[in-house]
């Protein structure tokens, strides 16, 4: 749940770009592995200010998202392998990164579990040091001395870490007392977590502008859902914000926030080792995104499609779709959608990026009163 943490890279190449073996993993946790999948200066450029412009949802999200990846200092150029074909369009490969959290309560356990986050094909495990500690007052387990957790984190910072994760209450203080210290390419994540909702479009941008301010190198928000429909206002703060930032949105509602974060600018997402062993609710399993959702196909111009249904996370549908989609080169995906309120729902995922629905129960009848067109066999069945 809460997110003092330490984080390394794996070592895994993209799977396109395997010509080799590879690499056993190394036996400590805290210890970068080499050859790490991205450049690690692909974000290295601060931005000064985080511009999110306050349009409501939903929005036209691909165009900005576009707009933001073709820009030559926001490619993703961290290697010629990084990019993909498919179909005749040659697209940037899927920047988002998958990150599995490690939460053993030893550190054997934990290098038991980096090793297998590493074979399942994730490209960075987040060390939980709250398994072992952290705060209770963001979500964690930790009840200890303040200052002994602060300097376990810069320890793990002068010991290789790549990533420290902070919450956004002790981040400004942190980030001074290292800022002699920073290795060239070690980021501070600067988190919040808020296990209740998803603010407005207006309280999130000002949370975003808060950890930005406090000298965060990548933000990391993650909200709760009560509705799908909050997605969409986290895809907004993920597609315009200026610095690297993770937007993650928990519950079952909110899963579209963990497979589509490639395509609405997100950072990272969390996939776990094994099901229902999560560090937070709504996670899918490293093996479920790379192979159930090919999350490694998924860029700013894939096209969104969905089975609505309630209960919907047995439905069968993505798994059929997904692979047509991959047998047939076709850039799109084919989600579990969760929904309450149809109408709502379609109501705030009308963009060009979300291309079409399956229906189920309880929702076949709403469906028909939101149709254009009826055929009039279907009205016969409905009547
Ligand atoms: O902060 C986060 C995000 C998270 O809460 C999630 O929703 O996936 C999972 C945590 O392990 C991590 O520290």
């Amino acid at each position: 749940m809460a997110s003092s943490s330490a984080s390394v890279r794996l070592t895994n190449p993209p799977p396109h770009a395997l010509t080799s073996p590879r690499p056993s993993p190394t036996s400590a946790a805290n210890i970068r592995l080499p050859a790490a999948r991205f450049k690690s200066n692909l974000f290295s450029t601060k931005l000064s200010s985080l511009q999110i412009r306050s349009v409501p949802v939903p929005v036209e999200l691909s165009d900005q998202r576009r707009r933001r990846t073709m820009k030559p200092s926001n490619v993703y150029v961290a290697s010629g392998s990084m990019e993909t074909e498919i179909g005749s369009q040659k697209l940037a490969k899927n920047p988002s990164l998958i990150c599995a959290p490690v939460m053993g309560d030893s550190v054997e356990e934990m290098v038991i579990e980096t090793c297998k986050a590493q074979e399942l094909g994730a490209d960075l495990v987040e060390i939980r040091l709250d398994s072992l500690k952290e705060p209770k007052w963001e979500g964690g387990q930790y009840e200890g001395d303040e200052n002994e957790r602060l300097d376990a984190l810069r320890l793990a910072m002068e010991l290789g870490a790549d990533y420290i994760d902070v919450e956004l209450q002790v981040a400004s203080e942190f980030i001074k007392s290292i800022k002699e210290k920073k290795p060239e390419n070690f980021r501070v994540i600067v988190s919040s977590h808020n296990y209740q909702c998803t603010p407005s479009v207006e309280d999130l941008s000002d949370l975003a502008l808060r950890i930005q301010q406090s000298g965060a190198d990548i933000m990391k928000i993650a909200t709760t859902a009560v509705d799908i429909t909050d997605v969409a206002r986290m895809f907004h703060i993920t597609s315009n914000a200026q610095v690297p930032t993770i937007g993650l949105v928990m519950g079952e509602r909110g899963l579209m926030s963990r497979i589509l974060c490639s395509k609405f600018g997100g950072y990272l997402t969390f996939g776990t080792l094994e099901s229902g062993k999560v560090s937070a609710p709504g996670q899918p399993t490293i093996k479920e995104l790379l192979d159930l959702y090919n999350f490694r196909r998924i860029g700013p111009d894939t096209k969104v499609y969905g089975i609505i249904g309630k209960p919907v996370s047995h439905s069968k549908s993505p798994i059929v779709h997904n692979q047509a989609f991959k047998s047939v080169d076709f850039n799109g995906v084919y989600v579990h959608l969760l929904v309450d309120d149809l109408a709502s729902f379609l109501k705030t995922y009308s963009s060009a990026d979300f291309a079409g629905f399956s229906c189920t129960i309880p929702h076949k009848e709403a469906a028909l009163k939101c149709c254009d067109e009826v055929d009039p066999l279907a009205k016969v069945w409905f009547c």
